[in-house]
């Protein structure tokens, strides 16, 4: 973002200090969705660099805009200001809005404040936060007033490590420009902000798109252009058979839920290889589905039929699963490896480097660690995942509330859609079956990972407009809506 920052001023007619006031508009603007209730008094609290530069910005916007009771308090600790930050302090000077200099932590006192904005520190950070600005935040946070932070929460890396004792802002919800920072989409975020929203500042979208980066967010055009039509004279043959290898006597719902995807998301044939105890099931709830009753057999014969095989939820950890999942490792055809069968993975660990290539392992974050080794922190663990997907050769789709699919070429996806209304079991047995019809639709392992990511999220944002919870199920059945919605044309 720096580097798009220096490169718009410079190529555009657009001089830093205007950008900055773009900047603190589309803030606004976001804000006055919310806060709009122009009597609350605000206090903002603004560092002497670029971010502090935006508060101040900020802030006399805020007062064009009908709010009053506007207080600006400079932190001054570091002494040195940025040029754009000094000519926005001299604009404030000639609003008249009200301002605060303080030298010390100790000279925050009676802040009487409906809200506060956050525009201390932004992506300018380089350590961890200390001494007075250390002191600073933490009594800002005491005062357990909503805080908006400008950009990035003051004390919160963009990327790199989140350290445990984060000591950091805890906004409310954080504005920032033009693009998500990466460190948003790790759980550790959450300590450093509710939510976050994007808003568009005008740089140089198409400088930022021919940047090389290990991280690229998955949008709705990329899938759309994915999506490939049913076409006419097309046959069940034509979409590919998908093998569902799960199921054990006390989770064949897993097995039923994983084929119900697979069917859902458009596979031709669906075969499930499960227990014999699970037909009747089976055959109850999904009769389009086929049954391959697996009791007893440590190979499965005639693997060509199948153009994607999936094994591992509700698998179970029995020496015939665990037979059965290494004749189809060495059987070197692509597989999508999930839940137990990564377990036994994690148990044999000498298997692992013979995973065929263009095979998908779907791990959740437990699961990753279960394989790979303990992380302590999220980027760590992406770094692992990333270094792993181009060693084995295979897609790393690691699971949370935004997944991570990390590909063979070293980049890593982020998918955004999802919502905490599907955080339900099940919902990664659903996950692994529309990605075994995608595969079996003869989508590549990279697109067939993007496509059912991004749909298998999408489903969920759609129920839970209209339901709390969306179980495994519902989602499932949602997905021939999220796809039609993208890809309508016969
Ligand atoms: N392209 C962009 O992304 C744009 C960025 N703008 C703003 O500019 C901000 C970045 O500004 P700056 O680069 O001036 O940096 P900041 O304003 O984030 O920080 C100011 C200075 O604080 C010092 N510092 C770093 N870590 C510290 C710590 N732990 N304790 C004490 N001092 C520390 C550093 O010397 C740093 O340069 C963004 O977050 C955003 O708010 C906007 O004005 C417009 C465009």
């Amino acid at each position: 973002m720096r580097k798009a920052d220096e490169f718009t001023i410079a190529n555009k007619p657009i001089a830093s200090i205007d950008l900055m006031e773009k900047a603190a508009r589309a803030f606004v603007q976001c804000f006055l969705k919310y806060e709009f209730d122009t009597s609350k008094s605000v206090a903002i609290f603004c560092g002497t660099g670029n971010n502090g530069g935006d508060g101040l910005a900020i802030a006399h916007i805020l007062l064009a805009n009908g709010y009053e009771n506007i207080k600006v308090y400079i932190i001054n600790f570091n002494k040195k200001q940025s040029d754009d930050f000094a000519i926005n302090l001299q604009r404030i000077d000639e609003s008249g809005c009200k301002k605060v200099i303080l030298s010390r932590a100790s000279e925050l006192k009676n802040i009487k404040a409906d809200l506060i904005i956050d525009a201390i520190l932004g992506s300018g950070l380089n350590k961890p936060l200390e001494g007075e600005f250390a002191e600073v935040v933490k009594a800002i946070n005491k005062l357990n007033k909503r805080i908006y932070a400008v950009d990035v929460p003051t004390g919160f890396p963009t990327e790199g490590i989140i350290i445990k004792e984060y000591n950091g802002i805890r906004a409310y919800k954080t504005i920032c420009f033009q693009r998500p920072k990466i460190n948003f989409f790790f759980p550790e975020s959450a300590a450093a902000t509710e939510k976050f929203e994007v808003v568009e500042i005008g740089l140089d979208e198409n400088f930022i798109q021919n940047q090389s980066a290990d991280f690229y967010l998955v949008e709705e055009s990329d899938i759309k252009s994915m999506l490939k039509p049913r076409k006419l004279f097309t046959h069940k043959g034509t979409y590919g058979h998908g093998l569902i290898i799960a199921g054990d006597t006390n989770t064949m719902g897993a097995a039923l839920l994983s084929s119900m995807a697979c069917l859902h998301a458009g596979a031709g044939l669906t075969t499930a290889c499960i227990p014999q105890s699970g037909l009747t099931a089976l055959n109850t709830a999904l009769p389009e589905v086929m049954a391959l009753p697996r009791d007893g057999m440590s190979k499965l014969d005639n693997l060509e039929k199948y153009q994607a095989i999936a094994i591992g939820p509700g698998f179970g950890l029995s020496a015939e699963s665990k037979n059965l999942l290494k004749s189809l490792i060495e059987g070197q055809k692509p597989l999508i490896i999930d839940a137990d069968a990564l377990n036994i993975l994690a148990e044999n660990s000498d298997w692992i480097d013979k995973i065929p290539v263009n095979s998908i392992l779907t791990p959740h974050m437990k699961e990753f660690d279960r394989l790979f080794g303990k992380h302590e922190h999220w980027w760590e663990r992406i770094q692992s995942a990333k270094i792993q997907a181009q060693k084995l050769n295979v897609v790393i789709v690691l699971k949370n509330q935004f997944t991570f699919i990390c590909l063979p070429d070293g980049k890593v996806l982020i998918n955004q859609t999802g919502n905490p209304a599907m955080a339900q079991g099940g919902m990664g047995d659903v996950l692994t079956g529309i990605i075994a019809a995608f595969m079996a639709q003869k989508y590549s392992s990279k697109d067939a990972a993007i496509l059912a990511c991004y749909l298998h999220g999408k489903a969920g944002d759609s129920l839970a407009k209209e339901f709390f919870v969306a179980t495994a199920s519902q989602v499932a059945q949602q997905i021939p809506k999220e796809i039609l919605k993208l890809n309508k044309i016969y």
